[in-house]
């Protein structure tokens, strides 16, 4: 699905906030859209996902925290192991609970290794998993976690400060893991400006993520889009 040396962008939409008519009327899409959030309380995800599709064919890629937040409406899952952490309902139990229904749906499952990065302060993902981040210069740790997760099997590493993290991934740690890795990197958490995204490409980042800046100022839409050609 995303395409190594490929400049990806995906827009994240929170199920309990999103507005995407918000984007749907400009005249340029993003790449994708990906629809999650840690936390979930209002289970919107399969309206968003019949309300999208109506208007365009941007895929749509489901970013959940529990099988409780699957839907059949959407084109893709990041099936996201959590592999920065030491809690074993993320690393595999969710996803015991999750394999029988996904077996049977026509969702394309994305191995996802996940990684958080400490951004500087907690976040609704590290909280929710109950887990650590892996330090913001450990690079090193931050490249034996990945290596291990592509031997692993795993298809694609989506390195994540979290979102509306004060701190987006070291571009450092992004090189460093873009020199050792065959795998596409997904990077995201506190991309808040277009120089910024630029510049996690030029990094080595295949796919990156931008949700809260664009929910706070959806008139940023279009230099996002710019800068991600
Ligand atoms: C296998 C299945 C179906 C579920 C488990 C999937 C795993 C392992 C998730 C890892 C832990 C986790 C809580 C991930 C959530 C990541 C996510 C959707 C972040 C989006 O941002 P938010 O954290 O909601 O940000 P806000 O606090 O700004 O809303
Ligand atoms: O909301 P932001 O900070 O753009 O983060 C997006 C996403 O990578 C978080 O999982
Ligand atoms: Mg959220």
């Amino acid at each position: 699905m995303f395409v190594k040396n490929k400049r990806h962008l995906a827009i994240l939409l929170d199920p309990d906030k999103a507005e995407p008519s918000n984007f749907l009327l400009e005249k340029a899409l993003p790449d994708y859209f990906f629809i999650g959030g840690s936390f979930v309380s209002m289970h919107r995800q399969s309206q968003i996902c019949i309300s999208i599709k109506k208007q365009c064919s941007v895929p749509l890629v489901l970013f959940p925290a529990d099988p409780s937040h699957l839907t059949e409406n959407a084109d893709a899952l990041l099936f996201l192991s959590l592999v920065s952490g030491r809690n074993p309902e993320y690393l595999i139990g969710k996803h015991v609970i999750a394999a029988p229904m996904l077996r049977k749906s026509k969702l394309k499952i994305l191995p996802t290794a996940y990684m958080l990065i400490d951004g500087g302060e907690a976040t609704s993902a590290s909280y929710i998993s109950n887990s650590n981040p892996i330090p913001y210069q450990k690079s090193d740790i931050a490249l034996a976690t990945a290596l291990a997760a592509q031997m692993l099997g795993m298809k694609y590493i989506y390195l994540d400060c979290g979102s509306g993290a004060p701190k987006h991934v070291n571009p450092e740690m992004i090189k460093l893991l873009k020199d050792h890795l065959e795998i596409p990197i997904i990077v995201g958490g506190g991309i808040r400006t277009p120089e910024t995204l630029f510049n996690l490409y030029e990094a080595g980042a295949d796919v990156c993520v931008v949700g809260n800046i664009l929910e706070k100022n959806p008139s940023l839409y279009m230099d996002f889009i710019a800068a991600s050609k």
